[in-house]
């Protein structure tokens, strides 16, 4: 038995019905209709948002309407007690904006005004927008668009969109809080990332820092601390499902076959072992081994590899993928959140676009721009249809999930899904398409296996990053694209040039014709760092909401303005230039936790 990723119990949407505190006919006459706008919002809620396990989301609803401040504070109580982590206000009328306001500067928060007029549900908004903005306290204002009669219980399209895009945001800031980024190891080959900002989880995110050495491995190891029937069952499965690909390191480096046998048993052993570091085990407790039972309550964790360990030990490739991807020898699960190279801040990005999207995402080194030129005096041929403009080779590591295949379907298109909507045929399908590369020994001494594949092209794909700078703190970009596909001989070219042990993506970004988005090139050289995350579908937009909870502006970015949702009082930082505002609005607010 395994438990289960996410430890403790998941935040709930805390909803607000706010009204106007008059007795004696006001409030009497509206009561209904505002406790129904709240039944009718967490119905919307729950059937349309899921959490990482498949569960509906849960809301909690305030047990009266809050017409004053008594009555928020019974709110904030219940809400305390029932784990609140994101709070809705909603109201089809005027209200007393800071006597029913929700004060909890942590809690993501948002209010929908009703767009009426024989009660003003939408002066309400501005008022208490007001008020939230006046007290340092941002949150998201949500007005439909077109009138609606009092008491129509329909929740308009736009209003709709606004609502799941603040709640995914609110929930995704919501999981965060609490849990620990996990290294296993240190720094790995001097890269920044792996250099873990500890103010940075603990101001931005509300999270933990939790370290371990990597000999806690061999220990493991060695001393089996481990679920040795899981082991078994893993062994057993791996052997019978993955193919191991060709060796093609020279001669006089190839790993002996019992070596690569170790490697193997070892791969797997390092899975069991990474996991259970990040969320503990009950079969860990049974064996007696109560301390390692528990675990680090890691939601991201990060393993260094290089070098130190992968100079004598088998790479953390294997481990990595099948910690990302969404089964393993167990079947279908949500996928654990793992960067390689203990990079934290793509490890973040990462952990943000999945519990944004419920989907694996891919860990991959930003590699090459290919130029249509530099392809054409390569391959000989042309790059055509979305790829003409130039492509964005994203391969390695290790954290690549397998979801990356794109063998999974909706309507005969490739997509990465959420792992309920994963079918038995898409697993196979997935696992007939990637081969198990015995590693470079000349990088990994220590021998492993790289899952080697090509993401099918055409599917809508988001690449994001998070950067540090000093002085200025964490920064986001985003590229919404798609991945394209190559000719075989065009692919193996270009593939053969680098180590094609590793998956390959082939990312071409959206352009604009401006800024970073002027050209594929300028995507590229706008990248802050070696790494990106790259999660199925277009998510910029629920990525920046994510991001301006937490108040981590955004450089660079190709979504258009319409799907872009920030907190109210950002426009306050001016209405012309969006960017500027968002850096001004996140810096003068500072990081949700500081
Ligand atoms: C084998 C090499 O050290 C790679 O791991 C290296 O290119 C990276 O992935 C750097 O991020
Ligand atoms: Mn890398």
């Amino acid at each position: 038995m395994t438990k289960e990723r996410y430890i403790g119990s998941l935040p709930k949407i805390g909803i607000r019905p706010t009204i106007d505190g008059r007795r004696r006919g006001v409030r009497e006459s509206l009561e209904e209709t505002t406790m129904n706008m709240a039944n009718n919002v967490a119905k919307f809620l729950s059937e349309n948002l899921k959490y990482y396990n498949g569960e509906p989301v849960a809301c909690v609803i305030a047990d009266t309407c809050i017409g004053g401040v008594a009555e928020a504070a019974q709110a904030a109580e219940k809400f305390k007690k029932e784990g609140v982590g994101v709070s809705l206000t909603v109201t089809p009328c005027w209200c007393y904006g800071s006597e029913t306001m929700d004060t909890d500067p942590h809690l993501p928060k948002a209010v929908w005004g009703f767009n009426g007029t024989e009660r003003p549900g939408a002066v309400y908004l501005a008022a208490s927008l007001a008020g939230y903005n006046q007290k340092g306290i941002p949150a998201f204002g949500i007005y439909g668009h077109d009138v609606q009669d009092a008491g129509d219980p329909t929740i308009p399209k736009d209003v709709q969109e606004k609502l799941l895009r603040f709640a995914k945001a609110g929930l995704a800031a919501a999981m965060l809080k609490g849990k620990s980024y996990l290294a296993m190891g240190s720094v790995s080959m001097g890269i920044a990332g792996s250099i873990v900002k500890d103010d940075f989880f603990q101001e931005y995110l509300g999270m933990r820092n939790e370290y371990i050495d990597m000999s806690e491995f061999v220990r493991r190891m060695d001393l089996e601390i481990y679920d040795k029937e899981e082991y078994e069952k893993a062994l057993q499965w791996a052997d019978e499902n993955l193919t191991i690909g060709e060796d093609i390191n020279k001669e006089e480096f190839k790993r002996t076959d019992e070596e690569k046998r170790s490697d193997w048993e070892r791969s797997i052993k390092m899975t069991l072992i990474a996991r259970d570091l990040m969320i503990g085990s009950d079969k860990l407790k049974e064996m007696g081994f109560e301390e390692e039972a528990n675990g680090h309550n890691a939601l991201i964790a990060g393993f260094q590899g290089q070098r130190q360990w992968t100079d004598y030990f088998p790479n953390g490739d294997f481990m990595e993928t099948f910690l990302n991807s969404s089964f393993d020898w167990n079947g279908k699960r949500a996928p654990y959140i793992l960067a390689t190279e203990n990079d934290s801040l793509n490890g973040v990005t990462m952990a943000m676009g999945n519990l944004l999207t419920n989907t694996a995402q891919v860990f991959a080194d930003v590699r090459t721009y290919w130029s249509p030129d530099a392809v054409k005096r390569v391959t000989g041929k042309e790059l055509t249809g979305k790829a003409a403009n130039g492509i964005i080779h994203l391969l390695n590591s290790g954290s690549a999930a397998l979801d990356g295949t794109g063998r999974q379907q909706i309507d005969g298109k490739p997509v990465m899904k959420p792992f309920w909507d994963i079918t038995d045929e898409e697993v196979k399908e997935t696992l007939e398409n990637v081969q198990f590369r015995l590693a470079s020994t000349e990088y990994f001494r220590g021998g492993g296996y790289s899952s080697d594949f090509t993401t099918q092209g055409d599917m809508p794909v988001t690449i994001a990053r998070i950067n540090y700078v000093k002085g200025l703190g964490a920064v986001l970009q985003i590229a919404e694209g798609h991945t394209v596909e190559l000719e075989n001989d065009m692919h193996d070219t270009l593939d053969l040039r680098t180590d094609p042990t590793w998956p390959t993506t082939w990312f071409v970004p959206n352009l604009t014709g401006k800024g970073a988005f002027t050209d594929v090139y300028s995507v590229m050289n706008n990248w802050g760092a070696n790494h990106c995350a790259l999660s199925y579908g277009h998510i910029g937009d629920d990525l920046i909401t994510l991001a301006s909870i937490l108040r981590i502006p955004v450089n660079m970015h190709n979504v258009e303005a319409s799907r872009i949702f920030r907190p109210s009082a950002w426009n306050m930082f001016g209405t012309d230039q969006p960017e500027a505002a968002d850096y001004q609005a996140c810096k003068n607010f500072g990081p949700l936790y500081k």
